[in-house]
C-alpha cells in the first residue's frame, strides 16, 4: 500500500484547476465508466413515526433498514430532526473556509498522527492515487464540562476568532448529528432483534469525527476520483451531500449512484458496526466522482465509540464470531498508519491483529 509517511507535497486547488492536465499523482487506475449508472436501492425512510414512538411505523422503518443493511448498508432518512436551515448553513459555510487562500487554510493543516485539520488531496499521506478533494476534519464528543464547546473552541483556536460563527454552526450541527446517530442506533438494534438500547448505550461517551469534503471542479474528471473506493472503518456515517451528485456504491457487482434527495441524509454503516452486527450487516464499498462543471460539497459525520471500548457483537446475535475483539483506537491507527482504507479494510485489519497478537 502506498502509505507514504508524511509527504511534504502541498497542492493548491486554485492553481491545479488552471492546468490543462491533472498531475499524474491524481490519476487512478481506470475502471469502466458506464455512461449512466443505475440508482442504488437506498430506501428513503421517513422518521416522523419513529420519533413519535409509533410502533407500527418504527417497525416498518426497522424492516427497511434491515433489508438495506443486509445488502449494501446504505439508506436515507427524511424528517430526521436536523433543522433544515442548520443543515443548509453547515453546507454553505464550508465555502468560508475552502475559499480561503491556501496559506490561511494551512493554519489548520492536519498534523501527523492526527485525524483533525485541513488536508489537500491527502498529499501529506499518500504519493499516488490522490483524491481530488480538500477536507477539513474535527472531533465532536458528547458534552461534559470541558467539551461543551469542543467544536467552536477548535475553530477559534485553529483559525482565529473571526471563525467563531462557523464554529458555532458546526457545534450545533454535530450535536444534531450525534442525536440522530443514537436514534438510528435504536432502529438498528430493533432491526437486528437486539435490545433496543444496546447499541445506543454502546455509543455513550462516543468521540466522533466531522469531515467537510470539498471537491473542486476537475478538468479531467474521468481520470481521477474525489474519494477513492473504500469502506468507512467507523461505525455509522451520516452524509449530507449537496445537489450535485457523485456518490456511488459498489453493489450487485456494479457501481450504482445515490442521486441527491432534497432534505434527506444518506446513512451507511461502517466496518465497526459490521463487526458489532457480527457480519450480518454489510459495510459497503463506495466512492465519490468529480465533474468538470462545478464543485461538490458533502459533510460526513462519523460516529465512533469510545476508543478503548471493546468492539464485540451482543451475545444474542447468533452464529460463530466473524471478527476478533478489537477497539476503535486499534482500527483507527491501522487505517492511519499501516493501511489505506479500501474494500478489504476490516478483513485485512483482522488478519493483521491476529498476526501481531500471536
Ligand atoms: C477513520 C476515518 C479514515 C477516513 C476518515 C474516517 O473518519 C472515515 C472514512 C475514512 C476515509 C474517508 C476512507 C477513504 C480514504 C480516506 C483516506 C479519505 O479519502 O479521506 C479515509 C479517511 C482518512 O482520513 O483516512
Ligand atoms: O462525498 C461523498 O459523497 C462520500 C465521502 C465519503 O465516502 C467519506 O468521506 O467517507
Ligand atoms: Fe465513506
Amino acid at each position: 500500500m502506498d502509505q507514504a509517511k508524511n509527504n511534504n507535497k502541498i497542492f493548491d486547488s486554485m492553481e491545479l484547476f488552471k492546468q490543462s492536465k491533472i498531475p499524474k499523482e491524481f490519476i487512478w487506475p481506470q475502471t469502466e465508466q458506464p455512461n449512466s449508472l443505475e440508482q442504488l436501492e437506498a430506501p428513503v425512510i421517513d422518521l416522523t413515526g419513529f420519533f413519535k414512538g409509533d410502533k407500527a411505523s418504527t417497525q416498518r422503518a426497522a424492516d427497511l433498514i434491515r433489508t438495506a443493511c443486509q445488502n449494501h448498508g446504505f439508506f436515507q432518512v427524511t424528517n430526521h430532526g436536523v433543522d433544515v436551515s442548520l443543515a443548509a448553513e453547515a453546507l454553505s459555510c464550508m465555502n468560508d473556509f475552502f475559499k480561503l487562500p491556501l496559506s490561511h487554510k494551512l493554519r489548520a493543516q492536519r498534523k501527523p498522527g492526527s485525524m483533525w485539520g485541513y488536508a489537500g488531496a491527502h498529499a501529506d499521506r499518500f504519493s499516488s492515487r490522490l483524491p481530488w478533494k480538500e477536507t477539513l476534519s474535527f472531533g465532536y464528543q458528547e458534552e461534559d464540562d470541558d467539551t461543551k464547546h469542543i467544536v467552536t473552541d477548535y475553530f477559534i483556536s485553529t483559525l482565529g476568532v473571526e471563525f467563531k460563527q462557523m464554529g458555532l454552526v458546526y457545534q450545533k450541527y454535530c450535536e444534531a448529528m450525534q442525536k440522530l446517530s443514537l436514534g438510528i442506533m435504536e432502529l438498528l438494534a430493533i432491526s437486528l432483534g437486539v435490545e433496543q438500547s444496546y447499541y445506543k448505550d454502546f455509543f455513550r461517551d462516543s468521540k466522533s469525527i466531522m469531515r467537510c469534503n470539498y471537491y473542486p471542479p476537475c478538468q479531467e474528471p474521468d481520470l481521477t476520483l474525489g474519494t477513492g473506493p473504500h469502506c468507512d472503518p467507523t461505525s455509522l456515517t451520516i452524509l449530507q451531500q449537496d445537489q450535485v451528485g457523485g456518490l456511488q456504491v459498489f453493489a450487485e457487482d456494479k457501481w450504482q449512484c445515490i442521486p441527491p434527495v432534497r432534505d434527506a441524509l444518506v446513512i451507511n454503516i461502517g466496518d465497526t458496526f459490521m463487526a458489532l452486527s457480527n457480519g450480518r450487516y454489510k459495510s459497503c464499498l463506495h466512492r465519490a466522482v468529480v465533474n468538470r462543471e462545478c464543485e461538490r460539497r458533502s459533510l460526513a459525520f462519523f460516529l465512533c465509540p469510545r476508543e478503548d471500548r471493546v468492539i464485540r457483537p451482543p451475545a444474542d446475535i447468533e452464529g460463530p464470531r466473524k471478527y476478533p475483539d478489537f477497539t476503535w483506537s486499534e482500527l483507527r491507527e491501522f487505517t492511519q498508519r499501516h493501511y489505506r482504507a479500501d474494500m478489504k479494510t476490516l478483513q485485512s485489519f483482522s488478519q493483521w491483529l491476529l498476526s501481531t497478537a500471536s
